[in-house]
């Protein structure tokens, strides 16, 4: 994990999550205040309404200072600070810290703690749409607390030169306040490849990693080189890094195009298509030339709403993102059923107050809480379907039985839909794939949740991260079996089965490589992925692929295997991917 001791350079490796490779000087975001030691009260000579007041200015200063930047931006950044400046300026938080220093005599500092401490229980108990703005309370309350101490406030580091940015991790009002004009790099001690750091920096293309311990320990200001891909964070800044950095720029200044055919070097296609979940999405995906939908996630249209939205609305909806491929004559579009759970509660389908939300009534298990919801969601987008000409391939999500899947394909023939098929995210999935894809037609393995699963490693906890990290090579294993199950139901069956890859997984250059190696026939990832994984896969034979996906599997480890493989790939170096 750290330092080679002989050297003063420091060196830090965490989890990659965004390709790229730069050279430039670190600046290090404050972390957010620590919390004030519990029962702190004040000094018995302390004015206690003296002291209270003090919290209503800081609140003042932390709003002022929240709408003065957010006068300076623009676009969603513009409404996310404004957002936060009206949460700093709601009386009820500082009400009640005030209470809380005038009666219990409690330090301000304290007071803010409890007091917004408070709302996040409140807020958490509700779940959904209002748990997610605990991440903004914590924010208001950290700015608060700073300026109470007289410490900077907490966020991005305010510069006109580029930087690498390291930070424990970042704040939904410090990613949409990012300039990636300015920002280099970004690198997290803390977060997990499914933090808003990782997501923000796969959307803006920024060379990124996560889980670095130790990396906020680099002084601000020193140079640093930073690979995206193998997730390194140095202060030994080589002739050889800075070469890499500057092929990376040069790439980076004349990117990489798609032309609208995933192919192996021996000229084999593997369908590359694009992950989505509106029709804005989709209008993207067509224009990045995505050869249709691999993944369409539907929770989108389900959430922050007390009911179900209507068969109507759904098929209006659904229609709309099937349209999007307007120059595509019957685009082929993969539709997830609703997953709802874990981390996409949705109040009429899933309960609140599981011990174990991951392993909950989550994912296709919700069918037995409301059939009918499935069955809605079945019959609206067989009429979209229809609508549109699209051709459409309907997957349940965490199926985990044969009797699961045979139920999901006889619930699709009913809704009159032709292709019925099985999310493979838990490993007995993947084990019985055989007996599975019988009466389902084709797999798309998620291998976000199929890492989870495999490893028991919550997908969201940043102190697994390493564990939660698709090139183990027990969840490479578990995708073989997926494929090889495949073949053999194709056999049984006399019918095709094919096996996809909708996770995370595909959009690594190296590793889809890997999973076609190991059997996979069709890829879908953000679209961002397409050119890189088109260029990698292009360079390889199917015979070449399998030699890494045999280079991976006798790995030891995730590290192992990805840096084996890599080695074996010169097209990335030449790319500077
Ligand atoms: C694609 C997947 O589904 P989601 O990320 O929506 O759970 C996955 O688990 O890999
Ligand atoms: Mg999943």
């Amino acid at each position: 994990m750290t330092a080679p001791s002989e050297s003063p350079s420091l060196e830090v490796t965490g989890t990659p999550v965004s390709g790229g490779r730069v050279v430039g000087p670190a600046r290090v975001m404050a972390s957010p205040a620590p919390e004030p030691t519990a029962g702190a009260t004040l000094a018995p000579d302390a004015d206690a309404e003296a002291e209270a007041q003090r919290i209503k200015d800081a609140a003042g200063a932390v709003k002022a200072s929240l709408t003065e930047r957010a006068e300076r931006a623009t676009g969603s950044a513009r409404d996310v600070l404004k957002a936060t400046a009206l949460m700093a300026a709601d009386p009820t938080l500082a009400k009640s810290a005030m209470k809380l220093v005038r009666t219990d005599r409690r330090t301000p500092e304290r007071a803010v703690w409890e007091s917004a401490e408070a709302v996040i229980e409140q807020l958490t108990a509700l779940g959904g749409y209002m748990a997610e703005r605990t991440a903004d309370v914590k924010d208001v309350r950290a700015r608060i607390v700073a300026e109470l101490r007289g410490e900077p406030a907490p966020g991005i580091p305010v510069s006109d030169e580029p930087f690498v940015l390291i930070a424990e991790d970042l704040a939904p009002a410090d990613t949409a306040t990012l300039d990636p004009g300015i920002v280099l790099a970004l690198v997290t001690s803390d977060g997990g490849p499914q933090s808003h750091t990782a997501i923000l920096a796969r959307q803006l293309g920024l060379p990124a990693v996560v889980a670095a311990r130790g990396a906020d320990e680099v002084p601000s200001g020193t140079e640093v080189y930073v690979d995206g891909a193998a997730g390194l964070l140095t202060t030994s800044v080589t002739d050889e890094r800075r070469a890499a950095a500057a092929a990376y720029a040069e790439r980076a200044a004349n990117p990489l195009t798609f032309d609208g055919e995933g192919r192996l070097a021996d000229g084999r296609r593997i369908p590359l298509r694009a992950n989505i979940g509106s029709a804005a999405d989709a209008r993207a995906a067509a224009a990045a030339k995505a050869e249709g939908v691999g993944l369409f996630r539907t929770e989108f249209l389900f959430l922050d709403r007390a009911d179900e939205p209507s068969v109507e609305e759904q098929t209006a909806s659904y229609a709309e993102a099937f349209g999007a491929f307007a120059e595509v004559e019957s685009p082929k579009i993969v539709v997830r059923t609703l997953d709802a759970g874990a981390d996409k509660p949705l109040p009429f389908l899933t309960e609140a107050g599981e011990p174990n939300p991951a392993l909950g009534v989550r994912g296709y298990r919700t069918r037995s809480r409301s059939l009918a919801v499935l069955t809605n969601q079945l019959e609206a987008i067989s009429a979209a379907a229809r609508q549109t000409g699209a051709d459409v391939w309907v997957m349940a999500p965490m199926i985990a039985t044969v009797e699961e899947s045979e139920d999901f394909a006889a619930l699709c023939a009913e809704a009159g839909l032709k292709h019925a098929g099985v999310m493979i995210e838990v490993p007995s999935a993947a084990l019985r794939a055989r007996s599975v894809l019988r009466s389902c037609e084709f797999a798309s393995i998620g291998t976000n949740d199929l890492t989870q699963y495999t490893m028991a490693a919550d997908r969201m906890l940043g102190a697994l991260a390493e564990l939660n990290d698709p090139w183990q090579p027990g969840v490479l294993a578990l995708i073989r079996a997926t494929a090889e199950g495949a073949a053999a139901a194709a056999t049984d069956t006399g019918a095709p089965r094919s096996v996809g890859v909708c996770g995370e997984a595909a959009a690594d250059p190296a590793l889809a490589a890997v999973l076609v190696g190991l059997g996979v026939d069709s890829l879908s990832m953000t679209p961002r992925a397409l050119p890189a994984v088109a260029a990698v896969l292009a360079s390889v034979s199917t015979e070449e692929a399998r030699t890494l996906a045999e280079v991976a599997l006798e790995s030891d480890t995730a590290a192992e295997a990805r840096t084996a493989v890599r080695a074996r790939l010169p097209i990335l170096d030449e790319l500077g991917l």
